[in-house]
């Protein structure tokens, strides 16, 4: 039997979602830091408060919207999460200045999925980092969407993503516990990744986190 998915739960924004996220089985958590668009966002106190207080072996992914090296490595000192996840994208030699100045610090790609061009992209950045994070935003609007749609993308190609790269991958955007079997049949990924669709009026659901892992482990 195949095992179970991983789940990373996004726009914590407390210790007490954190902790609540935890409990219900996630094994990490996204920490929301300045977006051009999105409902997830935090302040960076609040980032580095949870990431202190996080026990290991949970993930603490700092999302950032920065692209270049210094203020993505500035970001990360400040805040101190163990993961960063780059929601736009960058340069060749932004990965290797990270590499070089945060040495274990794993560095998650986004590469947001909309179309069959997004197989090359993630092909290219999947040869610098340690995971990729397919997710349904768009950087080429005026104001970028680089994540926390609540929208599905085309499956279809998140699946050649994944037969294309040898790094894990996690499958972000519009996932539920109505749609979560068919995206881990269709995706097969190693890890899963939600916000929207686990909140009520902007705050973590426990009930709507318990029927979301119910769904998965059915
Ligand atoms: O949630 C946000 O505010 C956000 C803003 C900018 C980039 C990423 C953001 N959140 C991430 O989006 C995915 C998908 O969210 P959803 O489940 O479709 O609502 C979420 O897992 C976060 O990683």
């Amino acid at each position: 039997m195949k095992a179970k998915p991983r789940v990373k739960i996004c726009c914590i924004a407390s210790l007490e979602e954190a902790q609540a996220a935890i409990s219900a089985g996630a094994s990490a958590l996204g920490l929301v830091s300045a977006m051009p668009s999105g409902p997830g966002v935090i302040e960076e106190d609040v980032i580095a408060e949870i990431a202190r207080r996080v026990p290991p072996p949970i993930g603490t992914f700092l999302l950032t919207s920065e692209t270049s090296a210094e203020a993505i490595i500035a970001q990360q000192r400040r805040c101190g999460t163990n993961t960063l996840q780059l929601c736009d994208y960058v340069d060749a030699s932004v990965y290797r200045e990270l590499r070089r100045e945060l040495p274990g610090i794993a560095l998650v790609q986004v590469i947001h999925v909309t179309g069959p061009e997004s197989i090359e992209v993630a092909r290219a950045a999947a040869e610098h980092v340690h995971a990729l994070l397919l997710d349904s935003g768009d950087t080429t609007l005026p104001v970028k969407l680089l994540g926390g749609t609540g929208r599905v993308h085309d499956w279809t190609v998140s699946r050649k993503i994944r037969e294309s790269v040898k790094v894990p991958l996690f499958l972000a955007g519009g996932l539920k516990a109505d749609n979560v079997a068919e995206a881990v049949a269709a995706v097969e990924p190693f890890g899963l990744d939600l916000c929207s669709s686990v909140r009520t009026q902007g705050q973590l659901d426990v009930i709507k986190l318990e029927i979301f892992f119910a769904a998965l482990a059915s």
